[in-house]
C-alpha cells in the first residue's frame, strides 16, 4: 500500500517512522509519503487559508494550494506506479471510523489523506477529487479536533495492522475485538502474564488450569462482563454461541 499525507504540520506525522507502522514501512509493505501543503502555497506568506464566505468564525482551507498539491501527489503516485487512489479526509462530520471502515480502507491499494486545520477545507475540493476516486470523510469519535492529523495517525495504524505480513501470526488481527467471528462486537477481556503473585494479587485458577474449554469459556464471560458494562449497545450484536455456557472453544 501507498500512502500520502497532504499537511501544513508535517511533522505531525513523524509517529509513522516508529513501531508497526514504521516496521511495515522498513518491510516494503508500506510506502508513506508526508508533503508539506504550504509548498503549493506561492504567496509571500505561503497562505493555505482564508475567511468563510457567509461569514462565521475561523477561516477555511483554500482550493488553490490544495488542488495543486492533490494533483501533484497523484502524478507523482502514478509516476512511481501506484495505483486506485482513494481520498481520505478526516472530518468531525464524517462517516464513523470503525474496524469494518477500516478494512474497506485497507483493500485501496493507495490512499491520500488530507488532513485540514482551522474549520476545514473548501468543500468544492472534496467535490472536485470525488469525480476522480473515492472519497471517504472519516470521523474517528464524536469530539472535536483542532485538525485531522492526530485522525491520520489513528486511521493508518488500524488500516497498515490489516494489510497481509504486519502482524505476525500471533498477533493476528482475526481475533479483534470488532473483527468478524464468534468473538465479535466483544471488548477484549483482562490479560494477565508473569509473575503468578503480585503485590497480593494472583492469577485467575481456570487459566493455569491448562482446560482449554474452561479458559475459552471463562474469557467469553469476562469479555461480556466488561461488554455490558462498557458498550451494552454492543451486546444485541453477539454472536449468540457467547451465552452459550458450555466449555468449548469457539
Ligand atoms: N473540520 C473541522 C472543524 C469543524 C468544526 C470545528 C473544528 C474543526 C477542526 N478541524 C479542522 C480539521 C479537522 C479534521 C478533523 C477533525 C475531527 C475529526 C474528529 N473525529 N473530530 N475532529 C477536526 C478538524
Amino acid at each position: 500500500m501507498r500512502i500520502d499525507v497532504v499537511t501544513i504540520f508535517p511533522e505531525y506525522l513523524e509517529p509513522l517512522k516508529v513501531s508497526l507502522v514504521g516496521k511495515a514501512r522498513a518491510a516494503g509493505r508500506l510506502d508513506v509519503q508526508v508533503h508539506d501543503l504550504r509548498d503549493w502555497a506561492h504567496d509571500r506568506h505561503n497562505t493555505v487559508d482564508d475567511t468563510p464566505y457567509g461569514g462565521g468564525p475561523g477561516m477555511v482551507m483554500m482550493t488553490g494550494p490544495w488542488g495543486e498539491a492533490l494533483d501533484d501527489t497523484l502524478a507523482a503516485g502514478y509516476e512511481a506506479g501506484a495505483g486506485g487512489p482513494a481520498l481520505v479526509v478526516p472530518t468531525p462530520s464524517g462517516r464513523p471510523f470503525t474496524q469494518v471502515l477500516a478494512a474497506e480502507l485497507s483493500a485501496h491499494p493507495w490512499l491520500i489523506f488530507a488532513p485540514a486545520r482551522y474549520e476545514g477545507i473548501d468543500s468544492r475540493v472534496t467535490a472536485e477529487y470525488r469525480t476522480r476516486m473515492p472519497v471517504h470523510e472519516v470521523s474517528i469519535g464524536d469530539y472535536v479536533l483542532a485538525g485531522g492529523e492526530a485522525a491520520v495517525l489513528v486511521i493508518t495504524e488500524a488500516v497498515a495492522r490489516l494489510l497481509p505480513g504486519v502482524l505476525g501470526n500471533a498477533q493476528s488481527h482475526r481475533d479483534d475485538s470488532f473483527a468478524p467471528g464468534a468473538m465479535a462486537n466483544l471488548l477484549e477481556g483482562p490479560v494477565f502474564t508473569k509473575p503468578p503473585q503480585w503485590r497480593g494479587r494472583g492469577i485467575p485458577d481456570v487459566l493455569l488450569s491448562g482446560h482449554h474449554g474452561k479458559i475459552a469459556r471463562w474469557r467469553r464471560d469476562e469479555a461480556l462482563r466488561r461488554t455490558v458494562a462498557n458498550r451494552p449497545d454492543l451486546v444485541q450484536r453477539c454472536d449468540p454461541a457467547v451465552f452459550d455456557r458450555r466449555d468449548r472453544e469457539m
